[in-house]
């Protein structure tokens, strides 16, 4: 893999995309999927790799995937593909440890195949308020609902403050060394880990939520592909 040279502390990046889509329910993985005639996965890494300083990408992939060296992205010099694990946080460690020449000190963005609508001036954004904080960061967005604490028989147990509570999205901005080091305790630990924040938290951490836009969905379901198509249009108006 070549390395984009860039000076002091280095950036680089991790994109888990071993998935299966099981909820979108498709023939073919979701971040393989056409959106305004490109792949998901395409739009995401496009995102990240708009951004000069990063030195290179990992890319977690399902054993045996056919379809990701086909893409245009995959010729890219400074993106490097490896077999995914089973569960999320098992790719982002295997990707982790495919970046032999990062150095403990070095910054890592994890972001998502399936979120193809991140801008330009979230990833700056993520790294300008994520780097000047001793943990790291993460984006995220106020809910916007008002939010229910359910009861076991899916009644009200009572109203939730939504004042505290955000929605974890990606990219996650973390030191290489200390996010290797909380995933594996957690992995360790058998502690769940659905976002690198949380592996951070399970360390006693606490990381910076830093706002992002509300168009940085992942697609989970169907109509995700949709309302990205419409936002991806208007991305310039973002
Ligand atoms: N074993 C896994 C599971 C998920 N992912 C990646 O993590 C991101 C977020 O996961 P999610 O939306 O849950 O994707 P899937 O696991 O594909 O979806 P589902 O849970 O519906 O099967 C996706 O880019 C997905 O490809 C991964 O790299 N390795
Ligand atoms: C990392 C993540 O995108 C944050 O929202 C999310 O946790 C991964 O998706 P999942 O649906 O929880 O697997």
């Amino acid at each position: 893999m070549a390395i984009n040279k860039a000076p002091a502390t280095g950036l680089w990046a991790v994109v888990p995309a071993a998935g299966q889509g099981t909820r979108f329910g498709a023939e073919l993985p979701k971040q393989y999927l056409k959106l305004n005639g490109k792949a998901v996965i395409e739009h995401s890494l496009d995102a990240l790799l708009g951004c000069c300083e990063i030195r290179g990408v990992a890319v977690a992939l399902k054993a045996d995937d056919p379809i990701f060296a086909e893409l245009a992205c995959a010729t890219n010099p400074i993106v490097r593909r490896i077999t995914g694990g089973a569960e999320r946080a098992e790719s982002v460690e295997l990707a982790l440890a495919s970046l032999s020449e990062a150095q403990d000190g070095d910054w890592i963005l994890v972001h998502d195949a399936a979120r193809p609508c991140l801008s330009q001036r979230d990833i700056q954004m993520l790294l300008a308020k994520g780097r000047a904080h001793p943990v790291g960061a993460l984006l995220a967005a106020p809910v916007v609902d008002t939010m229910k604490r359910a009861t076991d028989q899916t009644e009200v147990a009572e109203t939730v403050d939504r004042q505290v509570l955000w929605r974890a999205l990606t990219p996650q901005l973390f030191r290489y060394g200390a996010l290797r080091d909380a995933l594996k305790y957690c992995r360790e630990q058998g502690l769940p880990v659905t976002d690198e924040a949380s592996a951070m938290e399970h360390c006693g951490l606490q990381p910076l939520l830093v706002q992002g836009s509300h168009r940085n969905i992942k697609i989970t379901y169907p109509d995700d592909l949709l309302i990205a198509e419409v936002f991806l249009a208007g991305a310039n108006n973002d």
